[in-house]
């Protein structure tokens, strides 16, 4: 499940009572990330991990370790039919560099016409750190 909510720790027990396999929140949206993702795993789900196109890899990385999927928003957060935000994909970049196992998806504005980016970013990156200034 994609939560794409506020105040996500509230619909933890729920979706795991519905049968979720995997809840995934947005950064953004707690104040205490850690506690959110401890929550998720003692009800027995997988945890992704969303960041906002404004929100830098920066935020995301001190998690990465404790989640399975980090979610790269390709679109604000509202509704469908957006344009593919393709300054997005160095994150996806950083990610799969800094984190190999780690799974990695984007969310918004993927179609026939995008899904190449999408694909040429999700392959290994040679962007290292001192690149890093320019995730945004
Ligand atoms: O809720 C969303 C964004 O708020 C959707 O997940 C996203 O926009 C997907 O829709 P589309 O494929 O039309 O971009």
């Amino acid at each position: 499940m994609h939560m794409m909510v506020s105040r996500p720790e509230q619909w933890v027990k729920p979706m795991a009572v519905a049968g979720a396999n995997q809840y995934t929140f947005h950064l953004e949206a707690t104040e205490n990330p850690g506690a959110l993702i401890k929550d998720i795993r003692e009800n027995g789900m997988k945890v992704g991990l969303a960041i906002k196109p404004g929100t830098t890899v920066e935020y995301l990385a001190p998690w990465a370790n404790q989640i399975d999927m980090a979610l790269v928003m390709t679109v604000e957060p509202g509704f469908g039919g957006q344009k593919f935000m393709e300054d997005m994909m160095p994150k996806v970049h950083w990610l799969r560099t800094q984190f190999p196992s780690l799974d990695i998806e984007v969310d918004g504005g993927v179609g026939p016409d995008t899904v190449h980016k999408c694909a040429e970013s999700f392959e290994g990156s040679t962007l290292g750190m001192k690149d890093f200034s320019k995730i945004g």
